[in-house]
């Protein structure tokens, strides 16, 4: 039977290099679709409607309908991606700003797609990723509903790890749970090499050793500290080489934030982990992913959006045990967890947050 995936926001960065990704992967067969979904704006119409063309002229062999979607309503999809919405910008500076400009653009997906395409999977990549999952969890099936935010994470860790270690991300595997955000929790205890050199594992030992001398929290605010002086004089070469020289950990919070500031977006490395999970939701062999989901107390009796590791497949998610956790990762994973709950409550109901 043919599949259906539609990318809301395709016009923009990161769902345009999706949709890019999507068909050099060769993920979808002859006879599948790939819907590039508009809002109603002409402008965003009249970009798509060039996309699809230059996507044909791309790839036409693989015989992928791809057809435009103008408006989010005539979605009718199978898998449903999530890339539309605002972005943080100058004029939209803060998370909380980000949350409240984008809190309506989810509430119209959610209802739209719920009459729509209510059996869909849907991949949430807008920001803040959490609101998103928890809007959209409130409107059809929670157990359909992921955030790529976490997967996103772990493989900037991986990445990080492994350019530490003189090796390629491919011999590492790293997560990081929590929120996708400030509160987000890379976890030492979960890191695996795939490769069996004595000598790496104690580079990898030193690595995790020296990141347990300081509290993580302490070494990114420094960080960021001395990465936002050097922004402030466009000193960008100067800014990625303070945070490679940071450890894996603290690394991953600034390196985005200095590629948002050369580019606006991440399109490359966020299609690639969105691709990771669409990947996964299509093999349907309940790979594990990182991703944030609307728990109800399966993972530490958490009740809440969270990042965690799941089993992903077409009918949605399992949670994956996180037994492994140090207790400090546990316990950091459980403040996440209240965190994006204070934040996503504040952007809902107007509660006070951090
Ligand atoms: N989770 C992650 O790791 C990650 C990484 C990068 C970007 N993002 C998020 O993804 C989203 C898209 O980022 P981008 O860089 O592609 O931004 P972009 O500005 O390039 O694209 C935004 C897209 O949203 C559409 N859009 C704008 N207003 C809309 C509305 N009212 N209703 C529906 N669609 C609307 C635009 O037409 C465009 O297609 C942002 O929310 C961004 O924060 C997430």
């Amino acid at each position: 039977m043919s599949i259906s995936v539609a990318i809301l926001g395709a016009s923009g960065a990161v769902g345009g290099m999706l949709a890019t990704q999507i068909l050099r992967s060769d993920l979808l067969e002859p006879g599948d679709r790939l819907q590039l979904v508009g809002h109603g704006a002409s402008s965003s119409e009249k970009k798509l409607l060039g996309t699809r063309i230059d996507l044909l002229d791309a790839f036409d062999e693989e015989r992928v309908e791809i057809e435009m979607v103008p408006n989010i309503g005539d979605v009718d999809a199978d898998i449903v991606v999530v890339t539309a919405g605002a972005t943080l910008s100058p004029e939209v500076k803060t998370r909380r700003d980000l949350g409240a400009q984008n809190r309506p653009i989810f509430e119209h997906i959610a209802k739209e797609c719920a009459s729509s395409s209510p059996d869909a999977l849907f991949i949430v990549v807008s920001n803040p990723v959490e609101l998103g999952v928890q809007i959209l969890a409130n409107s059809v099936d929670r157990r359909r509903v992921v955030g790529m935010g976490a997967e996103q994470d772990s493989l900037r860790f991986a990445r990080a790890i492994a350019r530490d270690l003189g090796i390629s991300r491919r011999y590492v595997r790293a997560s990081v749970l929590g929120e996708h955000g400030q509160a987000m929790v890379p976890v030492w205890s979960a890191v695996e090499l795939m490769l069996a050199s004595p000598s790496l594992l104690d580079a990898l030992r030193d690595l995790r050793e020296r990141a347990g001398n300081a509290p993580l929290k302490e070494r990114v605010a420094r960080l960021q500290a001395e990465v936002v002086q050097l922004l402030e004089t466009h000193q960008i070469p100067e800014a990625y080489e303070v945070a490679r020289r940071a450890l894996p950990d603290a690394r991953i919070f600034v390196e985005p934030f200095i590629t948002m500031q050369c580019m606006h977006s991440t399109p490359n490395a966020t299609a690639n982990a969105t691709l990771h999970c669409l990947e996964a939701v299509l093999a349907n062999d309940s790979r594990r992913i990182h991703g944030q989901v609307l728990l109800e107390g399966e993972v530490l009796g958490i009740g809440g959006v969270c990042g965690v590791p799941v089993a992903l497949s077409r009918t949605g998610w399992q949670p994956e045990g996180v037994g492994g956790l140090t207790a400090n990762e546990r316990e950091m994973l459980v403040q996440s967890a209240e965190s994006i709950r204070e934040f996503t409550s504040g952007i809902l109901y107007g509660a006070s947050s951090g």
